[in-house]
C-alpha cells in the first residue's frame, strides 16, 4: 500500500522547437523589465538570438559563469544587478549559467527565466551548490527555483555528441537516486522510470546523426523529466560524491557523474534490489549498473576518474570528505566502502 508526501515544484514550463523567441512574452507576463542576461562563450549564437529577442529589455550581460558556482564570481555579478536595478535573470546555458542565476536570485529575489543548453536539470530544482574554499555545500529553498524555463531543442543541438552523452548521464543520475530517495513516490518512479528509458534510447543514437532534432528532443524531454525527478526525490551518495569530486578536486561535473554511476548503483544494489530490477528493465540490460556502464562504453564515454584527471592519490581524501557527515542513502555510507568504490570508478572496472 502507498504511503508518500509529494512536493510539486511550481515552474512554468514552454517547450518545444522555436521557443526561444517567446522569451520577452515571458519576461513581460513576470512583470518585469530589466532583464540581466547571462551567456558564456560556447553558446555564443544561443545568447544572440535572446538579446535580439529581449530587445531593450534587456538592460546588462555577463557572459563568466563558472562551472560548481564559486561565490567569487557570484559577488562579482551581484555588483552589475545593483548597478542596473535588474528586476529579473535571463540564463542561456547549462548547469553552470543556471547555478550563477540562482545564486543572484537567492540573494536579491529577482525572477529567473532559464534557457537551458544542456540536460542537467537544474532549471527545475530548487537547489544550488555553491563553491567557496575549494569545499561545495548544496543547499535547497522555494526562493532558489527558477520562474520559467523555455526548452528550447534548437538550444542544445550545438552540444558536441561527448558532451551531450555526458550531460544526458549526468539527467539519468537524477532519476536513478530518485528511484531509491528519501522521499521517493510513486509520481516521481513514473517520471524516473520514463526518464531512463528515453536516455537509453537515446544515447546509443546520439552519433548518428548530429542534428536529429527529433532525438536530441527527446533527450531534452527526459533531462526535464529527471530534474524534476531530483527535485521531489533528493540525492544520496551518488550526487555527493560527485559534489565531492567536482567541488574539491575540480572534475567536470556531468562526466564524473557519468564515471561514478554505475559504481554507486553497484554499491546501493543489495539495498535495494527492487528498485535495481525496475532500473534493468527500463535500461533493457540484465543488471542495472552494467547496463550503464556498458551504455556509456558503447557510445565512447568516459569509464575511468583517471582520464577526467583524478590523482590516485587523492582518493583516501575523497572517501574521508565524502563520509565526513551522514546523508540519506539506502546503504550505510563507510569510508571504507567510498574507497573501494572509489578506486573501482578510478580504474574503470565493469560493476557486476
Ligand atoms: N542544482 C541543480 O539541480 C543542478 C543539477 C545539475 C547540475 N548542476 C550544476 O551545473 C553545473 C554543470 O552543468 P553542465 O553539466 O550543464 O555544464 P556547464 O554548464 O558547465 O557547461 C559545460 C561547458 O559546455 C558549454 N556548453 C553549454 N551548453 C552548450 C551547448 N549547447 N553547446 C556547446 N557548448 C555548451 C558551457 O559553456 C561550458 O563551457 C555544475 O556546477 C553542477 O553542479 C546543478
Ligand atoms: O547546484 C549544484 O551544484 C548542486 C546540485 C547538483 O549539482 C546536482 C548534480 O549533481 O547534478
Amino acid at each position: 500500500m502507498h504511503s508518500f508526501v509529494y512536493n510539486a515544484q511550481p515552474s512554468r514550463v514552454v517547450f518545444g522547437p522555436g521557443t526561444a523567441a517567446r522569451v520577452a512574452d515571458e519576461v513581460r507576463r513576470l512583470d518585469r523589465s530589466r532583464v540581466l542576461l547571462l551567456g558564456g562563450e560556447h553558446v555564443r549564437p544561443q545568447a544572440e538570438l535572446v538579446e535580439k529577442a529581449l530587445g531593450s529589455l534587456q538592460v546588462a550581460r555577463f557572459d563568466g559563469a563558472v562551472m560548481h558556482t564559486p561565490v567569487a564570481v557570484t559577488e562579482k555579478v551581484l555588483g552589475l544587478v545593483s548597478e542596473h536595478d535588474i528586476d529579473a535573470v535571463v540564463a542561456v546555458g547549462g548547469g553552470s549559467t543556471t547555478g550563477l542565476s540562482k545564486a543572484i536570485a537567492v540573494r536579491t529575489g529577482v525572477d529567473q527565466l532559464i534557457l537551458p543548453t544542456t540536460y542537467a536539470g537544474s532549471e527545475v530544482t530548487p537547489v544550488l551548490g555553491e563553491t567557496a574554499d575549494g569545499v561545495k555545500t548544496t543547499h535547497s529553498s522555494p526562493a532558489i527555483l527558477p520562474e520559467t524555463v523555455i526548452y528550447d531543442v534548437e538550444f542544445t543541438l550545438s552540444m558536441p555528441i561527448p558532451m551531450a552523452l555526458t550531460s544526458a548521464i549526468n539527467a539519468m543520475a537524477h532519476a536513478v537516486e530518485a528511484l531509491y530517495a528519501e522521499h521517493a513516490n510513486p509520481i516521481i518512479d513514473t517520471l524516473a522510470l520514463e526518464a531512463i528509458r528515453a536516455i537509453a534510447r537515446g544515447v546509443p543514437v546520439l552519433g548518428a546523426d548530429a542534428a536529429d532534432r527529433e532525438g536530441r528532443s527527446d533527450l531534452l524531454l527526459a533531462a526535464w523529466l529527471a530534474g524534476t525527478c531530483l527535485s521531489a526525490g533528493g540525492m544520496g551518495l551518488h550526487h555527493k560524491l560527485c559534489h565531492v569530486l567536482g567541488g574539491s578536486f575540480d572534475l567536470p561535473h556531468a562526466a564524473t557523474h557519468t564515471v561514478v554511476l554505475p559504481h554507486v548503483m553497484a554499491f546501493n544494489a543489495p539495498s535495494v534490489p527492487a528498485v535495481m530490477s525496475r532500473i534493468a528493465d527500463a535500461l533493457g540490460t540484465p543488471t542495472a549498473p552494467a547496463g550503464v556502464f556498458d551504455l556509456v562504453a558503447a557510445a565512447g564515454g568516459p569509464t575511468t576518474l583517471a582520464e577526467l584527471g583524478m590523482s590516485e592519490g587523492d582518493l583516501d581524501e575523497a572517501a574521508h570528505l565524502a563520509t565526513e557527515r551522514q546523508y540519506p542513502n539506502p546503504r550505510e555510507v563507510t569510508r571504507v566502502g567510498v574507497r573501494r568504490l572509489l578506486g573501482d570508478a578510478y580504474a574503470g572496472i565493469r560493476p557486476e
